[in-house]
């Protein structure tokens, strides 16, 4: 027996990458699991969608995992004029390219969605049914009782063709078909589909580039890691290869440091996880029920932050306690480098709060001067001062009555506004300049700063009275260079984002770029990556942005590093050469240090060294 028929008997997903990141063995669990090949009743030829033809879709977020889909691309099936917009679940069905026969189209706002969406009724004589299933994860276009289930993670377009002069099947979406360039908007304009066929081999590749077949995330960020030495290798990991939940391990093939090559093993697990997400579901019910929350907090945590991105676990643990810093008026203060969303959250709490139709003030400390900080923030009366306003003038704290100010860069306030703002929170009434009697306010304070508070305490730049009133509820925002899990959702969602502003197409990376991407350490955080991305879109002429575009700014003015720092950084060098030394054996390693087990795999884990 030949080795790929050998190969082909193994019931798990095999996969050999070269160390120049080429696939050089892809067994047909692996193509059946990646969505290369197909096994399954309900096959079809090649072809594309004609004038004629009967379209079923059903779409959980429309713009998201069905190519881009807009609401213009729908025109061909002549829906009734709704107010569908990009971000909605949807379900159509109309005549392709048919101006007589008006389509029929319903749709959800996508924040709203938490029950099933239904569809069902009899179209042109084809008895259709649709079913999204947004807690299961599951969709299915049923047509004269033929039923095509797709199943998803987060957003799917699922679409079933049906041709208009045979009533034959003629195309339903299946798992891969970004791989496969078959996405609802791609098929609506006009491009070819691949024939279903079953264990036929419908797309080449053996010899090709990892990163061309699988989309970039963060396996195949581990697996361009390993192959250049820096390790990263696992055991039954949770990972989603082109839309498909699986469990992957990722072995080198010679030494783990320079490995000659490395094999991923894969486990389906579309059911399994399926299964997870409604154990998952019905566990944060309960949780939620217990804080008699349930009704808000049906959707998740992470689902009412809406605008802000990241999944890790940091970003997880920021979400929950900013959840629970929604639902009491404490004073918050949001700590982190500069460009990790300080403001971005402050905001979303704001909103969390109830507060859409409330003020929320935002104040830029470092931007007022000084001699006018007190009447900026406090405002002051008629005839206050030589040039005051007639008839006085509002301050930001009487503006955000009954909602929130948010004070940024703290840390810059000159110290007797500092007594003054101490003043309102522990009384909460301030005076205007000129202003004989207080005025009383209810508003919600969230400051924000950069800088280490405490040190500018010891350095008597900011008052310890006032620094305890004001870390009532802390939250510290972490930065993206502890969450690299998070750079592939925040490029996308950044894409879109920009998409819209600048009008440039969203566009994918090569997987040289990403690595690009992923290897640096983001010093300016979501805001320089935000940068990076707009040049990166606007130089880039292709579809494909190549590493070369990527341009990052890697020397930049950094704060030298104290003593402590120095000496961390040294120990943390020394101990990366010791492991290299003797090839990642530990034991090797820590008595060449002349440290004890348990000193050495303290400083690993302090210093965020894989054990693996
Ligand atoms: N988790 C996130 N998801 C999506 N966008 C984000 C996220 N974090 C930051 N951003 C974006 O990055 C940019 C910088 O964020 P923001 O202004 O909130 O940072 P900051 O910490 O307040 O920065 P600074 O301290 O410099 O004021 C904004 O455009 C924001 O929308």
């Amino acid at each position: 027996m030949d080795t790929t028929r050998l190969l082909d008997e193994i019931d798990e997903g095999f996969i050999y990458i070269d160390k120049e990141g080429i696939v050089k063995a892809y067994n047909q669990v692996a193509k059946e699991i990646t969505g290369v090949v197909f096994q399954r009743t309900s096959v079809h030829p090649e072809g594309r969608i004609e004038k004629g033809d009967l379209v079923v879709i059903a779409d959980n977020r429309m713009g998201y995992d069905d190519g881009n889909l807009t609401v213009e691309d729908l025109n061909v099936l002549n829906l009734p004029y709704n107010d569908l917009k990009l971000g909605d679940a949807f379900i159509a069905v109309g005549i392709y390219g048919d101006d007589h026969c008006k389509g029929i189209v319903k749709n959800w706002r996508n924040k709203a969605i938490n029950r099933k969406l239904k569809h069902s009724g009899v179209f042109e004589g084809y008895f259709i049914e649709v079913n999204i299933d947004v807690v299961g994860k599951s969709m299915e276009i049923v047509i004269d009782h033929v039923s095509y289930i797709m199943h998803y993670t987060h957003a799917v377009g699922h679409m079933v063709v049906i041709d208009g002069k045979t009533g034959a099947l003629k195309f339903h979406q299946a798992r891969g078909y970004t791989i496969r360039k078959e996405t609802i908007r791609d098929l609506l304009s006009q491009k070819k589909f691949r024939s279903k066929v079953p264990n036929e081999e419908s797309y080449e590749v053996l010899n090709k580039k990892i990163g061309d077949i699988f989309e970039y995330n963060e396996l195949l960020s581990k697996i361009y890691d390993s192959l250049n030495g820096k390790g990263g290798f696992f055991d039954k990991a949770f990972y989603q290869i082109n839309k498909r939940p699986t469990l992957c391990t990722l072995q080198p093939i010679g030494k783990s440091n320079a490995p000659e090559g490395v094999v991923l093993k894969i486990v389906d697990v579309s059911n399994l996880e399926v299964l997870m997400m409604k154990r998952n579901e019905i566990l944060m019910k309960m949780e939620m029920a217990n804080e008699s929350l349930l009704t808000e907090a049906r959707d998740g945590v992470h689902e009412m932050f809406e605008k802000i991105i990241g999944s890790s676990q940091p970003m997880q643990h920021v979400m929950h306690l900013a959840y629970k810093a929604s639902k009491s008026r404490s004073t918050i203060l949001i700590t982190g480098e500069s460009g990790t969303g300080k403001s971005l959250i402050a905001k979303e709490i704001h909103k969390l709060q109830g507060g859409k139709s409330k003020p929320f003030i935002s104040v830029n400390c470092t931007a007022i001067p000084n001699t006018l900080f007190e009447s900026e923030l406090f405002g002051y009366e008629k005839g206050a001062f030589t040039g005051a306003e007639r008839t006085g003038k509002k301050g930001f704290f009487e503006l955000a009555s009954g909602g929130t100010i948010f004070l940024d860069e703290i840390g810059e306030l000159p110290l007797d506004v500092q007594s003054k703002l101490l003043h309102v929170l522990q009384h909460k009434s301030f005076y205007k300049v000129g202003a004989l009697q207080p005025t009383h306010v209810n508003v919600r304070v969230i400051a924000a700063t950069n800088v280490n508070l405490e040190e500018a305490i010891s350095e008597r730049r900011f008052r310890e009275d006032l620094y305890y009133r004001i870390n009532v509820f802390p939250i510290e925002m972490p930065p993206l260079r502890d969450r690299k899990t998070d750079l592939y959702p925040l490029i996308r969602n950044i894409m879109e984002k920009l998409s819209e502003e600048i009008g440039i197409p969203v566009k994918d990376f090569s997987g040289e770029a990403l690595d690009k991407m992923v290897s640096y350490d983001w010093p300016g955080n979501v805001r320089e990556l935000e940068n990076v991305i707009e040049r990166a879109m606007n130089i880039s002429d292709a579809d494909i942005i190549e590493s070369e575009c990527i341009t990052i700014n890697v020397k930049r003015e950094t704060k030298p590093l104290n003593m402590k720092e120095q000496l961390q950084e040294i120990e943390k060098q020394m101990i990366l050469e010791a492991l290299e030394r003797n090839e990642f054996r530990h034991k090797e390693t820590y008595e060449m240090l002349g440290l004890s087990r348990s000193v050495y795999y303290e400083k690993l884990k302090k210093y965020d060294i894989s054990k693996s």
